[in-house]
């Protein structure tokens, strides 16, 4: 499903790779735990799994397809048809309703509106539904949202039109840990009902229960500091 060969990338201006992956791959509907201390590279990481970042070495397969040869309308395509991405700010547009935000990547995407089904308003809602947004929300504005009902727009937008990939970076940070432990649960049953594997990213280790496997990516980025590491 993701596969990535001596992968490496430096920000601009930068001497030193931040991320430096000689080898790490995801299988279908895998579930997996992404950890590590703040500023270490786990949104970096992300971004270049997700084409938004450009790596400078090495390829990064996803179901196949070489995404560091891909460019620019070419990969932006490819991560319309395959990926899901919960951002940490979630990024929900403001002049938008729930709905429309949460439609959004089947405008983008020829492939996931089709897996979507026919009536795109009906999808977004059950997924909303199933991600337990109160009814009264539906009809909000989302700046009207609390940052938890936020996060359930954010990550129903990025499951629907059942996403090959889906990619978390952090988006339970602001929740209590009832609340985050129930949306977790949740997210993993969309997961699941989708097909699509998930990278969650966390440097909350109590979370790690929830899933197949959990990573460090210190441990993981030969770029990584001494300090990242212990
Ligand atoms: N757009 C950017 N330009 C230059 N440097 C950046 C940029 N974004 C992040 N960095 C740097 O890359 C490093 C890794 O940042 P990143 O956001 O990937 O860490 P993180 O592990 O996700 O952190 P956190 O847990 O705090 O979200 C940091 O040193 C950061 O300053």
């Amino acid at each position: 499903m993701l596969l990535i060969k001596d992968l490496r990338f430096r920000w601009p201006g930068q001497e030193q790779w931040q991320i430096d992956i000689p080898d790490f791959s995801l299988e279908a509907k895998e579930r997996v735990f992404l950890k590590g201390a703040s500023g270490c590279g786990k949104s970096t990481l992300l971004g270049l799994i997700a084409g938004i970042n450009t790596a400078d070495q090495g390829s990064l397969h996803i179901q196949g397809r070489d995404l560091t040869a891909l460019k620019g309308a070419k990969r932006d395509a490819f991560r319309a048809d395959h990926l899901g991405y919960i951002f940490q700010q979630f990024n929900l547009l403001p002049y938008l309703s729930v709905i429309d935000n949460v439609t959004l990547p089947c405008r983008f995407s020829k492939a996931r509106k089709e897996r979507a089904g026919d009536n795109l308003q009906q999808e977004a809602e059950r997924l909303l539904r199933a991600l337990a947004l109160p009814e009264n929300c539906l009809d909000k504005p989302v700046t009207e949202l609390s940052i938890g009902q936020q996060q359930r727009v954010a990550a129903a937008r990025a499951l629907i039109g059942k996403p090959a990939l889906l990619l978390a970076d952090e988006p339970t940070s602001a929740l209590d840990a009832d609340t985050r432990n129930a949306f977790i649960s949740l997210l993993m049953n969309e997961c699941e009902n989708a097909g699509s594997s998930l990278l969650f990213v966390s440097h909350d280790s109590s979370l790690e229960s929830h899933f197949d496997r959990s990573i460090s990516l210190p441990e993981l980025n030969r770029a990584a500091t001494p300090m990242e590491v212990l």
